[in-house]
């Protein structure tokens, strides 16, 4: 007999991405033409998010920078998740809010895209990151839950808002990830052409 627990978290989850998916399929094509055009341009993309969504960050750049499933050049991005001595130095002699907006006002340049994680659309860190993006005349695209919070009143026409329908933030996170991965294939997929009868 299968762990019932278990087996709720699958098929809690199996669900939801498939709502996600019919849901969330037009932003997550508008996150790719953003980011495809923002690095056609010569421009990068910054990425940033607290706990699980900090590991979202990492995995992203880790794509773009590495491959996801097709050789390629390296692409610009970057974590503003990793570098200990930045996330201390801010968090201690300013505060742990700004810890990313430092670093979007030290690395962003107009026309780069700002990836920003947070599952219930209020950490102030990432409201400060957005900001900060904001006044570089940056793009964000924004990847939030639980409607949207805070996050969902900031952005701009000009930026993407792609907010998984669920309150659960584990849940929540398991669709950010597939997105990720969609967006590295759409990229891929818009340099390379389809790759569907490879
Ligand atoms: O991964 C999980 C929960 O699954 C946690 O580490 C979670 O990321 C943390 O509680 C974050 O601080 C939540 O922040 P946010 O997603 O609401 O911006
Ligand atoms: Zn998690």
């Amino acid at each position: 007999m299968t762990n019932p627990r278990i087996l709720a978290h699958f098929q809690e989850s199996a669900d939801l991405k498939m709502k996600a998916a019919n849901v969330l399929a037009q932003p997550i094509e508008q996150a790719i033409e953003l980011m495809f055009t923002a690095l056609s341009n010569g421009n990068k993309i910054l990425a940033c998010g607290n706990g699980g969504s900090a590991a979202d960050s990492q995995h992203f750049a880790a794509e773009l920078v590495g491959r996801f499933e097709r050789e390629r050049l390296p692409l610009p991005a970057m974590a503003l998740t990793t570098d200990s001595s930045i996330l201390t130095a801010v968090g201690n002699d300013y505060s742990y809010q700004e810890i990313f907006s430092k670093q979007v006002q030290a690395f962003g340049q107009a026309g780069d895209v700002l990836l920003a994680f947070s599952t219930s659309g209020n950490s102030g860190n990432i409201l400060a990151a957005i900001e900060v993006a904001h006044e570089r005349d940056m793009r964000v695209v924004a990847l939030t839950g639980k409607g949207g919070g805070k996050i969902g009143k900031v952005l701009t026409d000009a930026d993407v808002h792609i907010c998984v329908p669920h309150e659960r933030t584990a849940r929540i996170q398991e669709v950010h990830l597939v997105t990720l991965h969609c967006i590295c294939d759409g990229i891929d997929v818009a340099l390379f052409g389809d790759d569907a009868n490879e």
